[in-house]
């Protein structure tokens, strides 16, 4: 139970839903608890022949008014238990998203999107069930438990309260067994499930690979023995089921049974009447299903249990990147960039990304960064929007290490676009806008023209209200990353990043949007990342990449007299665009 503690302040807050709702709860039970009552005198009052007209109509009455009431309460509890189970699942959902997106990029990288998506469906539900129907379980039981068995002693008999009641624990007992068995079955089906959806997400975003390489078949294949290990895992499951209920009312009628033979031969030697034998055997049904509950609400507490401590071990990672206590907004931030000696490794990986790697890009110049695939280029930008630690050298900016500047300060100052460009399923403006609370639509505008997108986003029907992506249009590779230019300007940040972001256009439009970002850049540090020497043949300095380091370094010119590697990629870029124009 150690597990619920984090839960104890909204248990505190909620106490009142909890109090009142167990107190309409033990209402219906009491009311429940009437009905053997007015059975035992009206069997009495019919075997004895004293039943009249109005005697019929009262206990009619009687049973009637017993059950609005139980209808009335029972109505109340729900409301009052399983609103409230609700209410602690809508808040630990919440909890735990903006947990997960205060987490470190490294999180995502060791942790599956299924097994998380899992733990926000399937565990939340685990604990809300047992803080919503286990509550209203474990108090029914434990109550009407004692009430019926006290009742059915002290109004019938002693010996045939005690002699029915023999099957009971057992019942109880193994409910509890069965339901041990049926938890780490359920665990093994979630897991084939959770397994299962991240086969589905996968395929999805990867329909287009896997159409073009024909491999819908294999898919299938795939996805069926997912489909198929989580079917067996569901049978095994529905057998368990399947003997489970039997067994339950095989208990159950042995009661019954006993009850039947000892109480009609009570009743024939006239030391009960038919009265209390009637009543009797109503409290006996009543006390079936607390004798299950007992069972159920062990487990569902386990299960609910071991879902928490799942929750919990989520929501106790500490965000790896956090904010120092002396951490600071800087004022009248310019956007002085240095790297220092910086060498960096990416956990779990066992070589170097970036090596004795220093730059220092002056506020309001541009640098360029050219290298092979895997030469480190987008790790100098991971780290200097700190999505990852450095251990070795420094980063600074405006003279300050940037592990000494607010997280929010530094990220808002930097207008990064991604190498994906990555868009979310919602209108053009409102991806434009991603970055800034308040907007008009002529700054959208005005960013989307710079970005040189603005012509193709008017022609679309809606305009800038077009959806994007699943529920809309798709854009094509070079309008994408146009967007996610003009997502990054929007910001008006004193530093622009732009990760391979030219690579889907042709290069009169490169030419046009570099132009168009011209006075953009101005008084901004701008780095620019390319595999074609003609997104960054202007840039104030040039770095060439390898293996994470920097092995030539100069303006365009510089480096082609230099004949080196940069020469090399400028020879090999004639040569294709030779081949292409010819
Ligand atoms: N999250 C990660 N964990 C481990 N290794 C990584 C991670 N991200 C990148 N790497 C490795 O670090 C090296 C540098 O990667 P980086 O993404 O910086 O290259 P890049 O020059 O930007 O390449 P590209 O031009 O293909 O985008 C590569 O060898 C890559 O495999």
């Amino acid at each position: 139970m150690k597990h619920f503690k984090r839960l104890k302040d909204f248990l505190i807050k909620n106490k009142w839903s909890y109090i009142l709702g167990v107190l309409w709860l033990l209402i219906v039970d009491v009311l429940q608890l009437l009905v053997p009552e007015v059975l035992r005198r009206f069997t009495d009052d019919v075997s004895s022949g004293h039943l009249t007209r109005e005697g019929l109509l009262r206990y009619g009455l009687y049973i009637i008014a017993i059950g609005i009431g139980i209808a009335f309460f029972r109505f109340l509890w729900r409301m009052y238990i399983i609103g409230v189970s609700r209410r602690l699942e809508y808040e630990l959902r919440n909890k735990l998203f903006t947990h997960l997106q205060s987490l470190s990029t490294n999180y995502y990288n060791t942790h599956k999107t299924g097994d998380l998506m899992a733990h926000a469906t399937n565990d939340i539900n685990a604990i809300r069930m047992a803080l919503g129907p286990g509550v209203v379980m474990m108090t029914d039981a434990i109550f009407m438990t004692a009430i019926a068995i006290s009742m059915m002693s002290t109004t019938t008999d002693l010996r045939l309260t005690f002699f029915a009641l023999i099957p009971l624990p057992f019942l109880a007992y193994a409910i509890g067994k069965f339901g041990k068995k049926i938890n780490a079955r359920f665990k093994s089906v979630q897991e084939a499930f959770s397994a299962l959806t991240d086969t589905v997400q996968e395929n999805f975003a990867g329909i287009r690979v896997i159409k073009s390489f024909v491999q819908e078949e294999a898919e299938v294949k795939k996805f069926s023995d997912k489909n198929r290990f989580l079917f067996n895992k569901n049978m095994t499951l529905v057998k368990l089921f399947g003997m489970f209920h039997p067994f339950i009312q095989l208990m159950a009628s042995l009661s019954f049974l006993i009850a039947i033979f000892y109480g009609s031969t009570l009743v024939i030697y006239g030391q009960i009447s038919l009265g209390d034998f009637v009543a009797f055997n109503s409290y006996l049904s009543l006390l079936v299903w607390p004798m299950m509950a007992i069972g159920w609400v062990i487990n569902m507490l386990q299960r609910g249990a071991a879902s928490m401590e799942r929750i919990n071990n989520i929501l106790d990672v500490e965000p790896e990147i956090v904010d120092a206590p002396d951490a600071i907004d800087l004022d009248n931030f310019k956007g002085d960039i240095v790297f220092d000696n910086v060498t960096f490794k990416y956990p779990n990986s066992d070589y170097n990304a970036l090596e004795n790697f220093s730059v220092y890009i002056p506020s309001g110049s541009s640098l360029g960064i050219i290298g092979k695939t895997g030469s480190g280029k987008t790790t100098i930008i991971n780290l200097l929007l700190r999505l990852y630690d450095i251990e070795e050298g420094t980063i600074s900016l405006d003279n300050h290490n940037i592990d000494k500047i607010k997280l929010k300060f530094l990220r808002d100052n930097i207008g990064y676009v991604d190498q994906d460009s990555f868009l979310f399923s919602t209108t053009i403006a409102e991806n434009i806008a991603f970055g800034v609370d308040n907007f008009s639509m002529d700054e959208v505008e005005n960013v989307a023209r710079i970005a040189e997108v603005h012509e193709n986003i008017i022609d679309f029907t809606n305009g800038y209200e077009t959806f994007v992506g699943e529920r809309g249009v798709t854009l094509s590779g070079g309008q994408k990353q146009r967007t996610s230019i003009a997502r990054a300007l929007i910001k008006k940040p004193q530093i622009l990043i732009f990760d391979d972001s030219l690579s889907a256009v042709d290069t009169d439009t490169e030419e046009k949007i570099l132009q168009g970002l011209k006075d953009e850049m101005k008084n901004k540090t701008t780095i620019l990342i390319a595999h074609r020497i003609s997104t960054i043949k202007d840039c104030n300095e040039i770095i060439v990449l390898d293996e994470g380091k920097i092995v030539e370094k100069g303006n365009h010119l510089q480096l082609l007299q230099s004949k080196g590697l940069y020469y090399e990629f400028y020879q090999k870029q004639l040569l294709e665009e030779k081949i292409y124009n010819e």
